[in-house]
């Protein structure tokens, strides 16, 4: 949240010149507060899991937030019983008319697929272009930010020799930019992916900025200028065993997989790996909340754009 002061406090001027987020007496007056409307498109097969990772990482705010749960709904799910898809989540087509302060796309295990092989992957163009216009800030994440940079800006998803899977040390690549306010200056974030974006078509993107990266698993934070599409190669929203599970998953199909690295104590996988990412995801989902959703959408959400 924004500091109110009086407009004339010599701290005000210093404070503003380090991007610390200040308001003034005058505009802090004007300024009406409602909840915010955000909507989740759950493309996960474990949606239980990801929809609680993500309420605990929204939840942690000062902020009212209304949360809508969607599924595809040309995708019949294996994974999540019909019965839970039924009480808690709706489909595109049932909110389409409506417009949302904030939309996360999650992740999805098709990202060895081409794109057009995706089963919904014609239902989430359809979402990715409303999105547009009728979502002030939208977040894509992990497969989903492969997908939103393919679909917005053309950029081509890259095949890796081998998964890039561990918790690995990140750098910031820009300073004095909201998302990334009060983040250290290295930070961790877990990755598992066996596909990554192309950051040649990136840097040749002038729409594009790549606002955090990592030596080990390539570029982590990008967004466009105006923040309203953000894309998070990582799963800062993981649980501390998240890895792990999928590493035990793999071993028991017979998988020739390595351990994730930078994870177990030793690389040793009989030991409990500590969780060293919960502060950055927190704090990731805080600044886009104030900063790209709350801050910049309008009172009157039926009035903008
Ligand atoms: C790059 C990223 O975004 S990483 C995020 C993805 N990570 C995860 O999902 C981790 C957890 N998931 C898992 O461990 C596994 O997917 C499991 C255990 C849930 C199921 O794995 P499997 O039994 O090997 O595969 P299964 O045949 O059930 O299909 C898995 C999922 O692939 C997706 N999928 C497969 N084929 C298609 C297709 N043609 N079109 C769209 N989605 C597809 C679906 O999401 C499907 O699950 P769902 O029907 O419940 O939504
Ligand atoms: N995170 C995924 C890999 C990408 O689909 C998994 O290991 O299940």
């Amino acid at each position: 949240m924004p500091i109110k002061i009086p407009d004339s406090l010599p701290a005000k001027e210093i404070l503003s010149g380090e991007n610390i987020f200040v308001m003034d007496e005058s505009h802090a007056f004007h300024q009406d507060i409602r909840p915010l409307r955000i909507a989740i498109l759950n493309l996960m097969p474990t949606k239980e899991t990801t929809e609680t990772q993500l309420l605990r990482l929204i939840g942690n705010s000062p902020l009212q937030v209304d949360v809508v749960l969607l599924h595809p709904s040309s995708h019949t799910s294996k994974n999540t019983s019909a019965e839970h898809l039924k009480s808690f989540y709706t489909t595109f087509d049932e909110i389409s008319d409506r417009r949302f302060d904030g939309l996360i796309v999650t992740g999805a295990p098709v990202e060895q697929m081409e794109f057009e092989d995706v089963n919904y992957w014609e239902e989430l163009k359809v979402i990715f272009e409303w999105s547009k216009k009728n979502v002030t800030s939208t977040m894509h994440i992990c497969w989903a930010a492969q997908a939103g940079l393919y679909y917005h800006f053309g950029v081509r998803k890259v095949s890796l020799p081998d998964k890039c899977f561990g918790v690995f040390p990140h750098t910031l690549s820009h300073n004095n930019v909201k998302l990334l306010r009060g983040f250290d200056e290295v930070f961790h974030v877990p990755h598992s992916r066996h596909t990554d974006v192309s950051r040649e078509d990136i840097e040749n993107n002038p729409d594009l900025q790549i606002l955090a990266e990592s030596e080990e698993a390539g570029v982590y934070l990008v967004s466009t200028h105006d923040g309203k599409q953000i894309f998070v190669t990582g799963h800062s929203e993981y649980d501390p065993f998240s890895l792990k599970w999928e590493y035990d998953r793999d071993i028991a199909k017979g998988m020739d997989i390595e351990i994730p690295k930078h994870y177990y104590p030793k690389d040793d996988p009989t030991r409990t790996p500590p969780a060293v990412w919960r502060a950055h995801a927190n704090l990731l989902f805080a600044n886009w909340l104030n900063y790209y959703v709350y801050q910049e959408t309008p009172y009157d959400i039926g009035a903008f754009i």
